[in-house]
């Protein structure tokens, strides 16, 4: 008798989950809902957004990329809640306290809020969750986190991510819920550490792009970014991470490939500026506000972070890449293993 073989995980009951924030992530996110069986709507505060999406694009954030029918797009963000399973919040971090505002009359109470944006904010300070916790005190927060380019999830290629809520259960449920065929979530209740991780990397995706940028060599790429994930690791270790988190997709994964690869907005920010070439009008690039309020944060911790200290000062103008290059190359010897 042939033996009947199932995937690894259940398929859901279809959940209907309202995605907030209309750009590339946005938009490859409500396609991978749509793929693990989810009823989908997506806000997005821009009509023109809107209009592509109902046409089966949207060529701002994914050109050339078809979506496959079924999100409904709307403005109205009270419609896009109304009767929702789960939010997922998919604004710049900058932003994210701004469409909470918004939101937060019309989420319904008690269901889970899924932050998917990577930052810190810079003029508190506050990790996402934070801010959550701060407007919806009623809805569990979770994080979903990894490496994943907007692009390649909207494909469909085949990615890993991580989710995570302070409830193991709920992490793992929304991992179950959120997987398909080509997005395989894992879970985890090290909500902070899954943060910490995917605010950081954004700030060496910077640096790995300026260090291309300034043809500073393959050597100095490698050494910048072990030495970034020491960094990471201090600052992780300072609010809580647990150092398996930060070794694994949101931290360590997310690092290795936003630090390769110049897909990275974040990268090719930084090839521009190690390029000397004009900032102005390139696309969102998280790690410009993560840097300074994370140099600070280290600074008011006592926590050693040149590289990120080197990449706010660059970025705000105080130091040249190749000061910040001499100063780094010069600091006191010391163990590498002194973390
Ligand atoms: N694009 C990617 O490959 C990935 C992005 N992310 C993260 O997702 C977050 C969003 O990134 P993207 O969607 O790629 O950025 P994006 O620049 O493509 O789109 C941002 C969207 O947010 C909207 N927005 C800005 N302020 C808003 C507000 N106050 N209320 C409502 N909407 C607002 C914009 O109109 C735009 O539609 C970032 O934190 C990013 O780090 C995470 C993983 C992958
Ligand atoms: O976070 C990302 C991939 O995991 C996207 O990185 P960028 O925002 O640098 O494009």
């Amino acid at each position: 008798m042939t033996e009947l073989v199932t995937s690894g995980h259940e398929a859901p009951s279809g959940w209907r989950v309202a995605v907030l924030g209309g750009g590339a992530w946005g938009t490859a996110l409500a396609l991978a809902m749509l793929r693990a069986g989810h009823f989908v709507r997506l806000y997005a505060r821009d009509p023109e957004t809107v209009a592509a999406i109902d046409r089966g694009e949207n060529p701002r954030y994914l050109p050339g990329i078809a979506l496959q029918p079924g999100i409904v797009a709307t403005t109205d963000i009270a419609a896009a809640l109304d009767g929702a399973d789960c939010v997922l919040a998919v604004a710049p971090a900058q932003a994210l306290r701004a469409m909470l505002a918004a939101a937060r009359h019309h989420v319904p109470s008690g269901i889970p809020l899924v932050l998917c944006a990577k930052g810190i904010e810079r003029d508190t300070g506050a990790l996402l969750s934070a801010i959550v916790e701060e407007a919806l005190p009623n809805n569990p927060v979770a994080a979903l986190s990894g490496p994943s380019f907007a692009t390649d999830v909207a494909r469909g290629l085949p990615t890993a991510v991580v989710v995570a809520a302070r409830d193991a259960d709920l992490a793992a449920d929304l991992a179950a819920r959120f997987s398909a065929e080509n997005l395989r979530c894992y879970s985890s209740d090290d909500l902070v550490g899954v943060e910490i991780g995917g605010a950081l990397k954004n700030v060496f995706a910077i640096a790995a792009g300026a260090v291309t940028g300034a043809k500073l060599g393959a050597s100095a790429q490698a050494a910048m970014v072990t030495r970034g994930f020491v960094e990471l690791r201090r600052i992780g270790a300072a609010f809580g991470a647990r150092p398996e988190t930060l070794m694994g997709l949101s931290g360590l994964g997310d690092l290795l490939l936003t630090c390769s690869s110049a897909q990275s907005r974040n990268f090719a920010y930084g090839l521009a500026l190690g390029q000397g070439k004009p900032l102005a009008g390139l696309p969102l690039a998280e790690g410009v506000p993560t840097a300074a309020i994370a140099a600070r944060l280290a600074a008011e911790r006592g926590i050693d972070a040149p590289i990120i200290t080197a990449v706010a000062a660059i970025l705000d103008g105080t130091v040249t890449i190749g000061q910040a290059v001499t100063a780094l190359m010069t600091r006191p010897l010391k163990t590498e293993t002194d973390i």
